[in-house]
């Protein structure tokens, strides 16, 4: 713990309206101060924080000179945005972000009028300017919108779809293009490549000479026909950029972290706008906080550390990764199958799969932000008989719905989809919850579904898949880490299709599937405690379901629950449609689907977020007395005896 930063001119700054006021010697002291600010913040919550230190000048330079928030100013991915929250309102609750009720990690409508969208997934911003720019122009309302996109984000379909759509409609829009060459990993593809270009020509060394000139120039290229022959003429000199062939009016690139040059090239664009407008910002990724340069990801996200030294706490853990297992099984798997290649889409280090391309390196593919192409490119290696691997997350894995359903389903393709961050993922919160795999995948004809009960269980899943070439196969497994069980050395290849029978009891019965084992093994022991030593399943699949033991389970006991980290239309919906379908809830057996309720769940930690849900022991322990009808006397009792397991 240090002393809080002395932050005098900043203490001073209640509304972004004053920044307007200040020359510019102290907006540069603004800037310094809002980054000693951050820094200081995130060691105490962890969170984002190379990308936030990267846009201080930019955020200092936007609300200087846009009249926020009635001009609307849009952040991509909301990653970057604790500067903007420290401007805009929210210092005071700053040390709160990504904690249970505070602040979101992402922008928020409900937050602030200052967030006029809410984000999280990348790629959205331009899209939503460009409909909030159409709306006041409709409406008659004149307003600036700026949407900040990253040059990471920039690689996602879903930009270019937009630009294509505002450059078509002359929208009256400013994208600002925040290139500092980091994704959450280097880079990858063309795009980023041409943006080097750009960086490395004559134009950025140009303006960095003259950027007095440019600007002076600027407003005079908004006015027709002068706007077009200057551009007519830097194409012909630079060949054009891509962005202007979209019909955006491309400026910069400028220094994204001097004011000298933002500023002015700023408020020309804001007073000479008639069309979009492209402003092309070179900015360092974790800029001015010496650990976060020298890092290899930027500190993109941390938990919390020593600010002197840069040292990130790390909590103690008595078992591997879901994702360790993961990425070490899949390298065990490809040593001996050389048709398994790995697909990525830009997250490398958050998949394991960085550990994977160190092996194998012309095996493994990061594709830029975009997980529709990840799935469909997967789609065309399995049809030509390569094993793919496509490791993603839940939430992001919600983008690619068509892809798997049209490219990979129907034709019945190989695709192996490894999904990570299934289930609850804590501060990241609601956009970032991996809850509606099973049930989105699960309403998709022959896609195999399988959801690891512990981390053995994922090393299974793991050399199962990787066996499986009838069709596509998904298994799921949470962030986080396992529960400490032994690991076999070797995935086994598990039966499709078959559950486990782990504990034989009665009149209880607890169907598991997924990673909520261990709490369901926990529930077991207290019930057992109690003498009511419940049967336990791990289900292991979702589809197939292994109908021959649930209608068992159903038939022999009173009470029969399924426990999953899913959201409705997941496992419990399916076994209760079996169940349903096959006369089996028309008797005796009391059926109850324990699942993720049908709420978005703001940020809080994992545990906390399962309790809430009832999806711990005592939520299970509750549910299960409940249904079993044991009196309230015996409910709190058996709550509240520590003595019992
Ligand atoms: C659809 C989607 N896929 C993946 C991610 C994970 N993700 C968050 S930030 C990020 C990198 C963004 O890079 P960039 O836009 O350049 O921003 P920077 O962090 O460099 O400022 C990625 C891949 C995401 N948020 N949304
Ligand atoms: C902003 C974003 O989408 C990612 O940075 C995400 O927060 C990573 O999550 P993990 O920390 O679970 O890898
Ligand atoms: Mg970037």
């Amino acid at each position: 713990m240090t002393d809080k930063p002395l932050t005098p001119v900043l203490d001073t700054i209640n509304d972004p309206s004053q920044l307007k006021g200040l020359p510019r010697e102290q907006l540069r002291q603004v800037a310094d101060e809002l980054r000693a600010e951050m820094i200081d913040a995130v060691s105490v919550t962890g969170g984002h924080l190379g990308a936030g230190l990267g846009v201080v000048e930019l955020t200092v330079a936007l609300h200087a000179v846009f009249d926020t928030p009635h001009d609307r100013l849009i952040w991509d991915v909301g990653h970057q945005a604790y500067p903007h929250k420290i401007l805009t309102g929210r210092r005071d609750r700053i040390r709160t972000l990504r904690q249970k009720d505070g602040l979101s990690g992402f922008t928020r409508r409900a937050e602030s009028a200052f967030d006029p969208f809410g984000a999280g997934h990348s790629s959205t911003s331009i899209s939503a300017g460009l409909g909030m720019a159409v709306a006041s122009q409709l409406e008659g309302k004149k307003r600036n919108v700026v949407a900040v996109i990253g040059d990471g984000a920039m690689s996602a379909g879903m930009a270019y779809e937009a630009m294509n759509n505002a450059g078509a409609m002359d929208a009256r829009l400013i994208v600002i293009l925040n290139d500092n060459d980091m994704s959450i990993a280097p880079p990858t593809g063309a795009m980023s490549a041409y943006l080097a270009r750009l960086v490395s020509g004559p134009v950025y060394r140009g303006v960095r000479k003259t950027a007095k000139q440019i600007v002076e120039a600027l407003p005079q290229f908004f006015h027709e026909p002068a706007r077009r022959t200057e551009e007519f003429a830097r194409s012909w000199w630079t060949g054009g950029t891509l962005f202007e062939e979209l019909g955006f009016y491309y400026v910069g690139p400028i220094d994204g972290h001097n004011l000298d040059h933002l500023l002015p090239v700023l408020e020309n664009v804001r007073d000479a706008q008639d069309g979009p407008i492209l402003v092309h910002v070179v900015t360092k990724k974790g800029k001015g906080y010496a650990p976060a340069e020298d890092s290899a990801d930027k500190y993109h996200g941390v938990s919390k550390f020593n600010v002197i030294t840069g040292a990130q706490a790390k909590a103690p853990s008595n078992a591997p990764s879901y994702t360790s297992v993961f990425a070490s099984t899949l390298i065990q798997e490809a040593e001996r199958d050389e048709r398994i290649v790995a697909v990525t889409a830009a997250m490398p280090s958050g998949t394991g799969l960085d550990k994977f391309g160190e092996l194998f390196a012309s095996r493994t593919f990061d594709v830029g932000i975009a997980e529709q192409h990840a799935v469909t490119f997967a789609a065309g290696m399995a049809a030509e008989g390569l094993k793919p691997f496509v490791a993603i997350y839940s939430t992001f894995l919600q983008r690619a719905y068509d892809q798997v359903v049209h490219d990979v389903a129907i034709q019945h393709l190989p695709v192996r989809f490894a999904i990570d961050r299934a289930g609850y993922v804590g501060a990241d919160g609601p956009t970032h919850a991996g809850n509606y795999d099973a049930a989105y995948l699960g309403a998709v004809p022959g896609i195999v579904q399988m959801a690891a009960a512990d981390e053995a269980e994922l090393r299974h899943m793991v050399a199962t898949a990787a066996a499986y070439d009838e069709g596509p196969i998904a298994f799921r497994y949470p962030r986080g880490d396992g529960l400490g069980v032994d690991m076999p050395a070797r995935g086994e290849i598990l039966p499709i299709g078959k559950g486990r029978l782990v504990r034989q009891g009665g009149p209880i019965a607890l169907i598991s599937y997924g990673t909520r084992f261990g709490e369901v093994l926990a529930a077991a022991d207290k019930l057992a405690a109690l003498g009511l030593a419940p049967t336990v399943v791990d289900a292991r699949f979702l589809k197939p379901l292994d109908e021959e033991l649930i209608a068992r389970i159903a038939r022999e006991h009173q009470v029969v629950l399924t426990i999953e980290e899913g959201s409705i239309g997941g496992f419990g919906s399916h076994v209760a449609t079996f169940l349903a379908r096959n006369g089996l809830l028309d008797g005796k057996v009391k059926f109850r689907p324990l699942m993720i309720p049908d709420v978005f769940t703001e940020q809080a930690s994992q545990d906390a977020m399962y309790a809430a849900a009832g999806l711990d022991r005592a939520g299970i322990v509750t549910a299960a007395l409940e249904a079993l009808g044991a009196d309230e006397t015996l409910l709190k009792t058996a709550l509240a005896d520590k003595t019992l397991p």
